[in-house]
């Protein structure tokens, strides 16, 4: 890597995350490392129970109840997460990381208007700001998510789904973060409305110029929006890839490919989806070795006792004994 790269928005170093539950500790992230650099928009998919949210939680400092941080660090813009008081960690969040949570839009106060709920962001992190400046504020980030700023004194149910989402959107880009995190962000809204919200967040990004991570489990979503995505099995990244690859010519690890093999292929006549047989693991009793193989139908020996780790392979990162030199030989 060149040294002329940027100073990463967010760096992940080998994090692990743990929910402590009657049966042990679910151990829902394992080993994590990514790096995102500025300007970029990285995908993150895998089925559900995968640990997606959790590892956004973690990246926030948002873990609760009886989810932590088993090991490893999360660097935001330089800066551990993990290193700053309550006080410094309410001041870093949404300044420089925020998040549109998994189902935001209906996480909107129904009993206050859309304003408010705008002028709250800046009154409790900009208290210097008037009433007139939160007011033209709101107004302009109206505006941003193509909102009629009329809308500022509507209440939540007055909107649609795609207009809530849009406005949660506009909140969490409200105070100029350099990474935001969205969650599934168009998960319940139908294909139109998930379209248009996906040129907007590519839109805000070319303006404003922050990261994203985009999370998600539908891959055609996060291939047209991502430059690069990460895929997720069972709390372990088993792939890095750039998004132009995402296709059956390109070698995968093989549950990308069980996932694009998933894809129904809307150009051909007749729409196959193949499907990945068999279940998600149990994650406090995980298969030995790659914990894919027993879905794999690549699966050799060294696959059911030792855990591949990841490895380049033309660009790509893979953990996949198919791509070790122990499995060439
Ligand atoms: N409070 C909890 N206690 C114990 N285990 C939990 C708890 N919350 C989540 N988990 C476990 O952590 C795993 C990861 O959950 P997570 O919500 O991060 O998955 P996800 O990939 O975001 O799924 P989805 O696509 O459904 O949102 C789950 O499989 C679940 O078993
Ligand atoms: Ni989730």
């Amino acid at each position: 890597m060149s040294n002329n790269n940027p100073q990463p928005v967010l760096e992940l170093r080998n994090v692990s995350v743990g929910y402590e539950s009657a049966r042990g500790v679910v151990q829902a992230v394992r080993n994590i490392s990514l790096t995102i650099y500025p300007n970029e928009i990285v995908g993150l998919i895998g089925e559900s129970g995968s640990g997606k949210s959790t590892l956004a939680n973690a990246i926030m400092h948002l873990l609760r109840n009886s989810a932590f941080l088993l090991g490893g660090e999360v660097i935001v813009q330089g800066q551990n997460v993990y290193d700053l008081n309550s006080k410094e960690l309410k001041k870093f969040r949404w300044n420089r990381m925020s998040m549109v949570f998994q189902s935001a839009m209906n996480a909107l106060n129904p009993v206050l208007t859309i304003e408010q709920q705008i002028a709250d962001v800046f009154k409790a992190h900009r208290p210097q700001m008037s009433k007139h400046e939160i007011h033209d504020k709101a107004v302009s980030l109206m505006e941003l998510v193509s909102i009629h700023p009329k809308h500022l004194r509507s209440y939540p149910h007055e909107l649609s789904g795609g207009m809530r989402q849009r406005v949660v959107i506009a909140i969490a880009i409200a105070l100029e973060p350099d990474l935001v995190i969205m969650d599934e962000p168009t998960t319940a809204l139908d294909v139109v409305v998930q379209k248009s919200i996906l040129d907007k967040i590519k839109e805000l990004q070319k303006a404003k110029g922050f990261a994203v991570l985009f999370i998600s489990h539908d891959f055609s979503l996060v291939a047209e929006l991502a430059e690069r995505v990460a895929i997720m099995y069972a709390g372990r990244l088993v792939e890095v890839t750039g998004s132009k690859e995402l296709n059956l010519e390109t070698r995968h690890h093989p549950y990308t490919e069980g996932l694009l093999r998933a894809i129904p292929e809307l150009t051909a006549e007749s729409v196959t989806i193949e499907g990945i047989p068999g279940n998600p693991p149990d994650l406090i009793n995980l298969p030995s070795g790659c914990a894919y193989h027993p879905r794999c139908k690549y699966a050799m020996e060294s696959c059911k006792t030792v855990p591949p780790v990841e490895k380049d392979v033309e660009g790509r990162l893979i953990a996949c004994h198919l791509y070790t030199e122990e499995a060439v030989k």
